[in-house]
């Protein structure tokens, strides 16, 4: 049984839209402020908790993340229903993002769609917000040594945190050789 390879995309805004948003300067809009010494890219994504008014609150946290080795199944993917989540490389470098829509239990299930997962690599100056609900893998670094992210996410009460753990035969590879 041969397994599907995922096609690795350049990460662009359009591509990621129905997944969430792109952090980057290249080729958006900005502000000048503090004397005209500074650009403010202002908004590039925002921050989504799912019940403000009982408590939750965006935290900001580092992630040290180990290098992913490739080729690389994809097992699983998460979601996180009660918010956002976003990654913004520190160091640099690329990276890869795996997704898939959110679901809805009364409109498309409630488990990733296998024929929408999609492979991004980031250009190593982009940021990924994923939107509430969206299917991701865990963070995937890649290169010779550890990455790190600033990562922005939800915290508060309930599980914010599904994971759906794909049949066998439905495994995907990932391989990256950039
Ligand atoms: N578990 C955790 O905080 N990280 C994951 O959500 C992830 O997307 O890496
Ligand atoms: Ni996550």
């Amino acid at each position: 049984m041969s397994l599907r390879k995922l096609n690795v995309e350049p990460l662009t805004k359009e591509a990621f839209a129905a997944f969430g948003d792109v952090i980057e300067t290249d080729d958006r809009p900005y502000r000048m402020i503090n004397n005209g010494s500074t650009r403010r890219y202002h908004a590039l994504a925002q921050v989504e908790t799912a019940y403000p008014a009982d408590g939750d609150r965006a935290v900001i946290s580092i992630f040290r993340a180990q290098v992913t080795k490739m080729p690389f199944v994809i097992r699983m993917l998460e979601r996180h229903p009660l918010g956002s989540q976003a990654f913004v490389p520190l160091l640099g470098r690329p990276s890869l993002v795996v997704v898939a829509p959110p679901t809805d239990p009364s409109i498309n299930g409630d488990k990733p769609q296998l024929d929408l997962i999609r492979a991004f690599i980031t250009n190593g100056r982009q940021g990924i917000n994923y939107s509430r609900g969206t299917w991701h893998h865990p963070v995937l670094a890649i290169g010779n040594e550890e990455d790190e992210f600033l990562v922005v996410d939800r915290e508060g009460t309930g599980n914010n945190c599904d994971e759906h753990f794909f049949e066998e035969h439905e495994h995907m590879i990932l391989d990256y050789q950039g």
